[in-house]
């Protein structure tokens, strides 16, 4: 028999059915651009699952997406120590540069690393964050940070529709348990960018420069329902669990990458398997030359991983910088040095 305060098992049942459907048709609306569920259907479901949480306030659990916004404003953010330091990336501004990164680390790792290949992905030019999932459900946002210590914006980070609250498992790849860090950067879309300074000139208000300081702001306003309001995105790049915890499922950056996609984590699309460093120096061209001016948001260069994680952790991080991956920096984007120069003529 049910405790009278227990909401009856159909109920608790239909509650999250509701939440994944929700959560499952945000996904596809925000992130896969490919809405299967009308919207007035999709009010209909929010509205039920509100309902339902509302009479049995123990199925408010969360996951479920009625918590994305509504956290009252905080006072000051609190500090989050993160699990594993968040590193922060060597530079490479020519294909020479690339190269010397390449030597260094087949010195101290061997023939494996080129054997191995590589991982080359766009470089995004936002705000890194660390997301901590137990269990697969979402319980801290925090931002980077001095790279140990950053600032909790769970809130924040909770009305970005890109992030789940809760990880899936999806075409045979299994939700992950335990915890995990997920890290990845948010970024503002350049159109939305253009969009929201043009409303804060009508308004009176002072614009951002550049998408990057406009996301970061975003990210650590005290009131989630400002956050809210800001048009954010996200990509994830990394995810790393404390090494006495069991493995995860997958060994290579390129597994890591395609896992992330399947538990429902946006990944930037372009991205590229590259067996040889030509291979990277072509793609990362390529990328500067005919992929980046159709891009809707601001990448600054392109970042080289080697692939095997067994191979990153033997040549592992110094100073705060990983041996096991390096920026491929392009030519700074015209329209901010142009505004920088601006700024400083003044
Ligand atoms: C590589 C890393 C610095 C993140 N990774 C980490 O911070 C990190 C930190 C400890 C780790 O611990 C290890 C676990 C296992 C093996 C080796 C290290 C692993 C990753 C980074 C930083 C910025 C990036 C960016 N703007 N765009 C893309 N596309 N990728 C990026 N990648």
């Amino acid at each position: 028999a049910s405790s009278p305060t227990a909401p009856p098992a159909a109920l608790a049942a239909r509650a999250a059915t509701l939440r994944e459907q929700l959560e499952r048709a945000s996904h596809e609306y925000y992130v896969l651009d490919r809405p299967s569920l009308a919207d007035a259907e999709y009010d209909r479901l929010f509205r039920e699952l509100q309902t339902l949480e509302a009479e049995h306030p123990s199925l408010r659990t969360p996951d479920s997406p009625t918590q994305r916004v509504g956290a009252e404003p905080q006072s000051a953010l609190p500090k989050h120590q993160h699990l594993v330091p968040m590193l922060s990336l060597g530079n490479a501004f020519s294909d020479e540069e690339l190269t010397a990164w390449e030597e260094r680390a087949v010195r101290l790792a061997g023939e494996d690393v080129r054997r191995a290949g590589y991982t080359a992905e766009l470089k995004i030019d936002g705000a890194a964050v660390s997301l901590t999932y137990e269990d697969g459900v979402l319980v801290t946002g925090a931002t980077r940070g001095n790279g140990t210590i950053g600032e909790v914006v769970t809130p924040n980070l909770r009305t970005i529709r890109d992030i789940p609250l809760r990880l899936h498992a999806t075409n045979g790849v299994p939700a992950p348990t335990g915890v995990l860090e997920i890290r990845g950067e948010v970024y503002m879309p350049f159109s939305r960018f253009e969009q929201m300074n043009e409303a804060r000139v009508q308004a009176g208000e002072p614009v951002f420069a550049n998408p990057r300081n406009a996301a970061a702001g975003a990210l650590r306003q005290l009131d989630p329902r400002i956050t809210a309001s800001r048009p954010l995105r996200f990509f994830g790049y990394s995810v790393v669990r404390p090494a006495h915890l069991a493995p995860l499922p997958f060994r290579t950056q390129w597994e890591l990458l395609e896992t992330l996609a399947a538990w429902g984590i946006p990944v930037a699309p372009s991205r590229k398997r590259c067996d040889t460093l030509d291979e990277v120096h072509a793609w990362a061209s390529e990328i500067e030359r005919n992929v980046r001016a159709q891009l809707d948001f601001a990448i600054d260069g392109a970042v080289v991983k080697v692939d095997p994680l067994r191979l990153q952790a033997e040549l592992g991080d110094v100073g705060r910088e990983p041996r096991w991956a390096v920026a491929r920096k392009f030519a700074p984007d015209i329209a901010e040095t142009t505004l920088t120069a601006i700024e400083v003529n003044i």
